[in-house]
């Protein structure tokens, strides 16, 4: 290497798999190692790419970091396909077998994006989930870290898979789910079956999606350091327990707020978030807010990948109007099982209780609605986006997990942070006017309170000297000492 080469900063390639939640989590990192001055390579998807380039200002966002590239590889899904619901499962064996390819052929022929301004790749951080870049970093030499964009809470369980077969805990077959899980340190007296990520909820055990989960979080250690978007004081019990099997363990969450923090204290600009939306944001519902008295809006949104059936929906319709509260609610084009938003006789009833008190976009500013003064709760998936930007934001939660680690954070909601409801496997609408009534006035001062608590722990974990501040520096100082 020539002496001016020499004096290139680490290169960083950063993966995340295709899809909203992890997306946006992992930009956010890119822009933080940006701002850290490293060179910072992004592969993603074409359909992320295009959506990104569409639905965001990410171009000239990034245009300020020289050292930042994306590169665009295929995510083996035709153009058409859902990338939502029931067709989640097919994301992944069309990466093994169509990305995992591509992406040792596209490394190898552009000589892992070395150029005459650019280090070669000397740090792939790559999405938790997408083991095959395991083997490309051992026969190559290069260092990887993974990052588990899901909770610290739901990797640990699903890491405990072995363990779960072992006692006969699971496969879950429907039966048996208020009892008490026993085999995951740390979370003994705490969760039941049902609260144990979806993917346990099989038959068999040799279903697919189950096994390639269990594999791929147990072969983490083979990665030189793990990086998870959560913070010590809020999950410290469970990091502790996944730093006996991976010691170079770095918390840098919430990171939505660790980069809006970064940015105000380096352009001074008040509001700095960084939107990687995959959706068109509809922004009138800001201005519908704006008109709306302090906390007395629930926000509803079920993120990216959630899918319900007709008849859920109109429950949740139906709790929300008689509820009597105002509500702001995002249902994306796709968000209905086997049918487009299209023309539907509305009940009288609901036509009038919306119009009343309801708002409705396809898809928000979500971390913008959070923050706004009316805001009073939210019903939420749970994806792990969502509750971080809730926490940070200061506002109590309703939870109706859908799937996958959904099931695991909503326990800790409501039964560790005490922050909100657990509403998981039932949508009546009864149950969802009662939750509601019950988080936006019976309970409201007493979640409120909470709430406002775990923000400021939040808010401290990123301030400068707090832990997520630290573990990033460290994450750099370590990614550093990769090319010494
Ligand atoms: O109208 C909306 C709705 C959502 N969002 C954003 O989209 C993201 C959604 O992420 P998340 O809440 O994590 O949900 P999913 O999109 O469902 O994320 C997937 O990825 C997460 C991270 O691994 C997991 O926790 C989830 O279970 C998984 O479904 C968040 O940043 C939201 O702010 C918007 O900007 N506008
Ligand atoms: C589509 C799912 C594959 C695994 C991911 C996950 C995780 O535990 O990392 C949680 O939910 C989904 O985002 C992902």
């Amino acid at each position: 290497m020539g002496s001016q080469a020499a004096n290139l900063p680490p290169h960083v390639l950063i993966f995340p798999l295709p899809v909203q939640g992890h997306v946006n989590s992992m930009l956010r990192l890119a822009e933080l190692l940006c701002l850290a001055k490293l060179h910072v390579t992004f592969i993603v998807s074409d359909f992320c790419h295009d959506r990104l380039l569409k639905h965001t200002n990410v171009e000239s966002r990034f245009v300020c970091y020289p050292g930042f590239s994306f590169q665009t590889i295929s995510d083996g899904l035709p153009e058409d396909h859902p990338r939502a619901g029931e067709g989640i499962p097919d994301i992944m064996p069309a990466l093994k077998r169509v990305t995992a390819p591509l992406f040792k052929q596209m490394m190898i022929e552009k000589r892992c994006f070395a150029s005459s301004t650019r280090r070669a790749i000397t740090c792939i951080i790559a999405d938790g989930v997408l083991s095959f870049t395991t083997e490309f970093a051992q026969e190559n030499g290069i260092a990887l870290v993974y990052f588990r964009t899901a909770s610290a809470a739901a990797f640990w369980a699903i890491f405990c898979m072995p363990e779960l077969i072992e006692a006969r805990e699971i496969p879950l077959k429907g039966n048996g789910m208020d009892l008490m899980v026993k085999s995951v340190p740390g979370m003994e007296n705490l969760i039941r079956r049902r609260d144990l990520p979806g993917f346990c909820r099989v038959d068999d055990l040799n279903e697919t999606t189950f096994q390639r989960m269990k594999n791929d979080t147990r072969q983490c250690p083979r990665a030189q350091a793990l990086i998870l978007n959560t913070f010590e004081d809020l999950e410290g019990p469970t990091l502790s327990h996944i730093r006996k099997h991976l010691p170079r363990l770095y918390t840098i969450g919430p990171n939505h707020f660790h980069l809006t923090s970064k940015l105000a204290a380096t352009t001074k600009t008040e509001n700095s978030i960084s939107s990687g939306s995959l959706w068109e944001e509809d922004r009138s519902c800001l201005a519908w807010l704006d008109s709306q008295p302090t906390k007395s809006v629930i926000y509803a949104s079920f993120g990216s990948i959630t899918v319900v059936t007709r008849e859920q929906f109109m429950e949740f319709w139906y709790g929300l109007v008689n509820s009597g509260k105002k509500f702001l609610w995002v249902i994306r084009p796709d968000s209905i099982m086997g049918e487009g938003n299209g023309s539907r006789t509305v009940p009288d009833e609901l036509q009038t209780g919306t119009k009343e008190r309801g708002y409705m976009v396809s898809w928000a500013p979500q971390e913008e609605v959070l923050n706004h003064s009316s805001i009073g709760g939210f019903l939420t998936h749970s994806g792990w986006n969502s509750t971080l930007e809730s926490m940070v934001a200061g506002v109590p939660m309703i939870c109706w997990p859908y799937f996958a680690d959904q099931m695991i954070n909503s326990r800790f909601v409501s039964e560790v942070w005490k922050i909100g409801l657990d509403m998981k496997d039932t949508c009546d609408r009864v149950i969802v006017e009662k939750m509601v009534r019950e988080l936006m006035d019976e309970r409201k001062d007493e979640f409120l309170k909470r709430a406002d608590d775990m923000a400021k722990l939040a808010r401290e974990a990123v301030d400068e000297g707090g832990s997520s501040y630290t573990n990033l520096d460290s994450l750099v100082d370590y990614i550093k000492s990769m090319v010494l």
